[in-house]
């Protein structure tokens, strides 16, 4: 066995969070160990945000032209998948290389160590036949992976999750989509757009599930609209593949529905097995890896990203990142705080989402106030004409007069949700919040308006 190499920090696995943990640290002059299974930058740029987002402008820009008719004359566009391939292929992913991404972490004085990495006891990490020794300690970014729903005869199939999809050069004449999450609803509009027979099939009775009823009918009207069949509270009873063709069985009766492909996005989870996490004292069939509020999970052991079960969001994993170097750098800092934590789903209209929903305020015990209030009921709304779906709807602690969840839907929802998410961080009072001023005519003049009907 060779000599035990020793560092300042390992950080196990460099997608956002552990990219950022890792190459700040390295900058800050601590000699850094990072271990990357796949490639450095891990999920969000290769499979994910980024060439979803690729794929949710393109497909946007046919929705866009398809609204020309109404506004301004006639559009005639004939959509081409090969061009959005191309642009993740070319300008995303470089092929899925991550040359640049791991030039970017040595150049700050990082050491990239390719391969799987796990504990080995405190602030221990083996990887193959080398074993390092953190004197600060261990970071586990490690992320998390699909969650493939168990239902018979799925498994053995060709089916695919996002990493298919992100790298698919053509696209299927059918797909069925199992699961209504963030994923399922964003792929299956953008594929739809580009001529896709798409069918969503959500176990719960409401697409974005997590988020306020409004969001998903509003998901489920916006891709209705777009020729996907959306099926909620619908079970599936059996899965099989023949040829070049799925059939899924639902429970109950009904025609067994066929596609050419299935795209499974039925959530995710964090695999602590093999990372040897009883090593360390910690349970290895835990759902994800708690922390403290500098992201300690350990002594000499701390924990970003998706990992911790804090919500699946790169947003929230730079946010961890910038916690954890602090304490490991031995800076004090405020606690990772996620009361307002926002989130985006990339749909046209977009949906976006900071804090606590209705429900979820009401199981705490809050007297509430509410408010739903129609994008298109703003002038910019309206005059915005097709595609001016969308709401804003606000919660309120009405305790404490101040909001502690809004949902911000519509054109640019992903955008306008920035004011109501500083508002509620900042908990600012809502009667402040009523006599300041909206500019004319925007789309975020709809949270005045919505703030004026609470009740
Ligand atoms: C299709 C899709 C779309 C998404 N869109 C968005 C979006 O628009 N906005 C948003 O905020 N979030 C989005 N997300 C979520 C986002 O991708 C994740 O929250 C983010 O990537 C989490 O970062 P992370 O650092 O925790 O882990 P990851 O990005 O999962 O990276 C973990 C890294 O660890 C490596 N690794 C794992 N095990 C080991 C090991 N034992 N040894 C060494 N290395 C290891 C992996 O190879 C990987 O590179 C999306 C996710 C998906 C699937
Ligand atoms: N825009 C974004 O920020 C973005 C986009 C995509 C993904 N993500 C992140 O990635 C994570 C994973 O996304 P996801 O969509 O896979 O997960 P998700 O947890 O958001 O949704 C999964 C859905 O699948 C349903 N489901 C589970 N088993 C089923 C079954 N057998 N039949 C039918 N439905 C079933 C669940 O009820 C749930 O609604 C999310 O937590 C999200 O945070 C974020």
């Amino acid at each position: 066995m060779s000599a035990i190499e020793q560092a300042d920090v390992v950080v196990l696995g460099l997608g956002p969070g552990g990219e950022y943990v890792a190459g700040t640290l390295a900058e800050a002059g601590l000699d850094v160990v990072g271990v990357e299974a796949e490639l450095v930058g891990g999920e969000c740029p290769y499979w994910a945000c980024v060439p979803t987002k690729m794929m949710v402008r393109a497909g946007n820009l046919l929705a866009e032209a398809g609204r020309v008719s109404a506004l301004a004359g006639e559009a005639v566009v004939t959509p081409d998948w090969a061009r959005v391939a191309g642009r993740i292929r070319e300008e995303a992913t470089a092929d899925w290389n991550d040359q640049v991404a791991a030039d970017r972490f040595t150049a700050k004085g990082g050491r990239l160590v390719r391969g799987t990495g796990r504990l080995a006891g405190p602030r221990r990490v083996t990887v193959g036949d080398r074993t390092f020794e953190a004197r600060r300690g261990v970071v586990l970014a490690t992320g998390t992976r699909p969650r493939i729903t168990p239902v018979p005869g799925l498994d053995g199939t060709p089916y695919w999750t996002n990493r298919d999809a992100m790298t698919a050069k053509e696209l299927p004449a059918s797909m069925v989509v199992l699961g209504g999450g963030a994923i399922g609803v964003e792929l299956a509009q953008v594929f739809a757009r580009f001529k896709c027979a798409v069918t969503v099939i959500e176990g719960q009775d409401r697409l974005l599930a997590q988020e306020e009823p409004e969001a998903g009918e509003l998901a489920a009207d916006a891709l209705r609209a777009d020729g996907v069949t959306v099926l909620t509270g619908t079970r599936v009873r059996q899965i099989s593949h023949a040829g070049t063709e799925f059939t899924v069985r639902l429970e109950g009766e009904g025609q067994p529905l066929t596609a050419e492909r299935l795209l499974v996005a039925t959530g995710r989870h964090a695999d602590l097995t093999p990372l040897a996490v009883d090593t360390v004292g910690l349970d290895p069939s835990a759902q994800s890896v708690r922390t403290d509020g500098q992201m300690r999970a350990g002594e000499g052991l701390w924990a970003v990203g998706d990992i911790t079960g804090r919500g699946s969001f790169t947003h929230v994993s730079m946010y961890q990142a910038e916690i954890a170097v602090r304490d490991i750098l031995g800076q004090a800092g405020p606690d990772a705080d996620y009361r307002a934590l926002p989130r985006v789903t990339f749909t046209d209209p977009e949906i976006g989402a900071v804090g606590l929903t209705e429900r979820q305020a009401r199981e705490q015990g809050l007297r509430v106030r509410t408010s739903v209030v129609a994008v298109a009921s703003s002038t910019r709304g309206w005059i915005h004409g097709p595609g001016n779906e969308g709401f804003i709807k606000l919660v309120e602690d009405a305790d404490r007069g101040v909001l502690i969840g809004a949902t911000s839907a519509g054109p640019a929802g992903g955008e306008v949700l920035h004011g109501l998410n500083v508002a509620v961080h900042a908990e600012v009072p809502v009667d402040r919040l009523q006599h300041m001023i909206y500019a004319y005519p925007t789309v975020h003049r709809t949270i005045e308006a919505a703030l004026g009907a609470l009740r």
